[in-house]
């Protein structure tokens, strides 16, 4: 039977390696390509066909940090498709990275220096900005905007005998410390791209004890380090350059450094092959390369506390009844002043 897989973020880096080897994997599988730049998106999807040309391949225009680009794309979805068995919540952002020089330095002659480069703590932090919708960047395209996706899109997941897996591009970057309850946006600190990857994890794990019984499965993936858009605005191409001999060397000591698009897709692939009631709710799935180039998935425990979960799924339902409020206030607004313009002499 045809499975039809939704992609955020699916126009580069490792959302579009994950196209490219889920069509190579399944010849019946139907994309839909869900990106916010429509010209990516189909240069994205004649990149596909190119090497697929009998492919299925939709495109739908999806900001995920703009709540009514969310709703709007939900609403597209579920005219289109009766059914969705997949839903890749891959898009992400890091804004404005800085790079601890000293701490890098110090890290390096530590003990701990494997597990900075695997995980890069204490090492980044990063500028938000508010969206048009009062909320903080990363927050909205890492987590809200996705977690409002899925429950826009409940009924087209929710299928009887059916089951539909929810699977996110979360990070090993994703730390409990940088996560706090009482600041869920991150408004407060310096490292809203890990607070978010955490709340992600968090997230999920609630996703399963809510949803679990009508058949949605939620897991997490860390891709590794990749060599993305994301990553080349961390650092200028020339220093990434000057410093991949010492990161192929790396390689050996780590597994976690999957370099290319195409590896850190691994897990993501992995996880479409697998029974989601196999899975463990409580694991990230790790994309992994060992020294010789060889790629696998490996599921690592997470950090995560169920209370803490709970209460940031609470936390989510009640910021999401205050967004949509505001949506339709902002949209009555928008069309009251339409009304009057119409009418006026
Ligand atoms: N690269 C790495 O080392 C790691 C990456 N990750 C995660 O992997 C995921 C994919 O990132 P990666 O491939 O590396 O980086 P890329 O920048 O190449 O891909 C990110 C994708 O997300 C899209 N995107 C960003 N913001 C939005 C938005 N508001 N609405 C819709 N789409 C959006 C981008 O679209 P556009 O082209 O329009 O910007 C792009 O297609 C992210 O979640 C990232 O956090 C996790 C761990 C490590
Ligand atoms: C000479 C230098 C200043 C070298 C600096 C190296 C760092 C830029 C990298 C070391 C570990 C890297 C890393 C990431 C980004 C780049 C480093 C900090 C990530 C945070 C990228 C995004 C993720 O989600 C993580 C899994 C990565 C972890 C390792």
């Amino acid at each position: 039977m045809e499975k039809v897989v939704l992609v955020t973020g699916a126009n580069s880096g490792i959302g579009l390696a994950l196209c490219e080897r889920l069509l190579s994997l399944d010849s019946q599988v139907s994309l839909c390509l869900a990106c916010r730049n429509m010209q990516r998106a189909e240069a994205a999807r004649s990149a596909l066909l190119a090497s697929h040309s009998d492919a299925h391949i939709n495109l739908i225009r999806l900001d995920v940090g703009d709540i009514s680009s969310v709703l709007r794309a939900a609403q597209e979805v579920k005219m289109r498709y009766k059914r969705l068995d997949y839903i890749y919540l891959n898009a992400g952002i890091m804004p404005d990275p800085q790079v601890d020089i000293r701490a890098f330095f110090k890290g390096l002659f530590s003990r701990n220096v494997v597990k900075m480069f695997a995980t890069a703590e204490g090492l980044l932090t990063q500028q938000d900005h508010m969206t048009k919708d009062g909320l903080q960047e990363v927050f909205a395209t890492n987590l809200f905007g996705h977690f409002l996706m899925v429950r826009e899109l409940e009924p087209v997941l929710c299928q009887p005998d059916h089951t539909a897996q929810l699977i996110w591009t979360s990070s090993s970057n994703a730390r409990r410390s940088a996560f706090d309850l009482d600041d869920l946006q991150h408004q407060r600190g310096t490292e809203p791209y890990s607070s978010s990857k955490y709340a992600v994890d968090l997230l999920s794990v609630a996703l399963n004890r809510h949803h679990n019984q009508q058949g949605i499965y939620s897991s997490v993936i860390c891709p590794g380090l990749v060599m993305t858009n994301l990553t080349y605005g961390i650092l200028p191409s020339f220093l990434w350059t000057l410093i991949m001999p010492i990161m192929l060397l790396i390689r050996i000591f780590t597994n976690t450094f999957t370099l290319t698009p195409y590896n850190g897709a691994e897990a993501l692939c992995w996880l479409y092959l697998q029974k989601p009631e196999s899975l463990d709710p409580l694991a990230k799935y790790h994309s992994l390369t060992s020294g010789l180039g060889k790629n696998y998935t490996a599921p690592r425990k997470m950090d995560v506390v169920e209370g803490t979960s709970e209460a940031l799924y609470d936390k989510l339902l009640k910021l999401e009844i205050e967004i949509r409020k505001k949506n339709k206030d902002a949209e009555q607004q928008i069309s009251d002043l339409q009304h009057h313009l119409n009418e006026a002499p």
